[in-house]
């Protein structure tokens, strides 16, 4: 029985082939791992005795001969192969362990070059990887060193490696070149600066968890991350104490930090079922907080609270009078730890760089029965410069929660109208089939927590135009001084005049922020 190794993640394969020597197997080898082997004792034979060809090109060719991929793919029960195997006197290999240039590894490095990353693309690894892996029944092929132990089980078993295991680590084959090809491709995209939409669609990521459970008990789930610019985005988060996220968990904190992201004074947003519930801005964390909380003190309960400053400790005394599942900030002061771990049910996760946005030529992905929604993510929070529509125009402090209210209803789902005062949401209507029950809902919101006064000179936004002026004038009617919504319909004017009738300001964006 013959093994060919040639491996980059040198690991545990010193071991793993002297265990196979012992068991008889002969050892091929290529030029680094050749070099590794032989030093700790192992007897190797060097590729260009096999191949009677000098390995050439900086490495680029050893391996990609025929002598290799006729004794890999060559079938053991076909007559004609075998017979032709040995007229051109080449043997068969059985075991092939290789794993391949770390293609990834390189290119996560800080400024790596082109010519580098593409040094780094295995050519003769994967090749070898193909070829045994098609002809899995008669060759055994190892791309995941966690497999080695598994291997030399079997060959200890007297039986060989069955078919059945020959068969899943064919099946690791084709999923590890896949993913490696994907993030080669990806680059190649990314140097390109191409982000229009490809003929076929091919991501990778690589699992995080599995869950116990997905949106509901009996479906199954894991979380996957992307491989590259992570950094600052929810999959980057560090746990810090609390039990394993859920799916729901990780759903409902994207909605949160995704809003959060939009602001850069400290900021507060307490979020359920991935909409917000509460947000608040001021001069520090514990400010913002309290107005996030007493914005919507029913609906924080159990729900998601995240932040962009450090948590401190009168802030953590805060959250800790009621029960929140998830706390994200992008660190906390010791004392305020402290605090929050006093409560084994929280989850407490750290993001450092928690602003940083995804990259505006990300995709968002929406999975449809048989097919999949790809589109480019709603990075923008304006299209330019706003336009006042009304004879009123918003006085400054107006303008700041117009800004605030136009943050929130980006990031709630739609039809969503919501309320802001003085940095504070006051009221949030979200996912409503129709745009007057949001509103009257935003506004129900505020007279439930802050009294009927707090819509007085209140600022209300629309993430999509209004059809007709029944918005305008029941946030008339709740005292609602100023509007900010895209602008677009047929009866924009109507919503105008009404607002001229109430004297009241309007700004239109001319873009509109769906979230479905
Ligand atoms: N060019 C070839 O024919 C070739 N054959 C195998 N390799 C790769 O060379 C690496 C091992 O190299 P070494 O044994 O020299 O350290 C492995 O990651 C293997 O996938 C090759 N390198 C790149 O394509």
């Amino acid at each position: 029985m013959r093994a060919l190794i040639s491996v980059s993640d040198k690991n545990g394969i010193v071991e793993f082939a002297k265990k196979l020597q012992e068991l008889g197997v002969q050892i091929i080898s290529t030029g680094g791992t050749h070099k590794t082997l032989e030093q700790a004792g192992v007897k190797v034979t060097g590729i260009s005795e096999v191949t009677g060809f000098p390995e050439c090109l900086d490495g680029r060719v050893k391996t990609l001969h025929p002598n290799i991929h006729a004794g890999l793919l060559a079938m053991r029960s076909n007559p004609e192969h075998m017979k032709q195997l040995e007229e051109l006197k080449i043997e068969t290999i059985d075991i092939v362990v290789v794993n391949l240039y770390p293609f990834k590894e390189t290119i996560l490095k800080e400024g790596v070059t082109r010519e580098v990353a593409i040094e780094n693309i295995d050519i003769g690894g994967p090749t070898m990887l193909r070829s045994a892996a098609k002809n899995y029944q008669d060759v055994a092929v190892v791309v995941d060193p966690r497999d080695y132990d598994l291997v030399i089980d079997e060959l200890k078993s007297g039986n060989g490696i069955s078919l059945d295991t020959k068969f899943y680590l064919c099946s690791k084959v084709f999923a590890h070149t896949a993913h490696y090809d994907t993030l080669i491709a990806a680059y190649m995209k990314r140097e390109r600066q191409d982000n229009n939409l490809p003929e076929t669609f091919t991501m990778t990521f690589e699992k995080v968890q599995e869950m116990r459970y997905g949106e509901n008990p009996h479906q199954k789930a894991a979380f996957y991350k992307e491989v590259v610019n992570t950094d600052g985005l929810l999959s980057s988060a560090v746990q810090l104490h609390g039990k394993e996220l859920s799916f729901n968990n990780i759903n409902d904190t994207n909605g949160a930090l995704e809003l959060l992201k939009e602001f850069e004074e400290p900021t507060v947003v307490a979020c359920k079922h991935a909409n917000p519930c509460g947000v608040g801005t001021g001069e520090n964390v514990y400010e913002a907080y309290v107005k996030a909380y007493n914005s919507d003190p029913t609906s924080i309960f159990g729900g998601i609270v995240v932040m962009n400053r450090e948590l401190d400790e009168k802030t953590a005394e805060e959250i800790n009078k009621i029960f929140v599942e998830i706390v994200v900030a992008p660190s906390y002061s010791e004392k305020a730890l402290e605090i929050l771990k006093s409560k084994k049910n929280i989850r407490l996760l750290a993001i450092e760089n928690i602003t940083t946005k995804q990259d505006e030529n990300s995709y968002d992905l929406k999975k449809v029965a048989g097919g999949i929604l790809v589109q480019t993510i709603d990075s923008k929070l304006l299209s330019g410069e706003l336009k006042t529509v009304t004879k009123k125009q918003p006085t400054e402090q107006e303008m700041k929660d117009l800004i605030m209210a136009w943050k929130i209803v980006k990031h709630t789902k739609s039809n969503a109208i919501t309320i802001v005062k003085n940095g504070q949401s006051i009221g949030i209507g979200p996912g409503q089939v129709n745009r007057i029950w949001a509103c009257k809902q935003a506004i129900e919101h505020a007279v439930e927590f802050l009294g009927e006064d707090s819509l007085k000179g209140a600022t209300l936004a629309s993430d999509a135009y209004f059809p007709f002026s029944d918005c305008v004038e029941a946030a008339a009617e709740a005292g609602i001084t100023a509007i900010i919504q895209p602008g677009g319909s047929i009866r924009d004017n109507d919503s105008i005049e009404a607002c001229d009738n109430h004297n009241m300001s309007m700004l239109f964006t001319d873009m509109r922020h769906f979230k479905h």
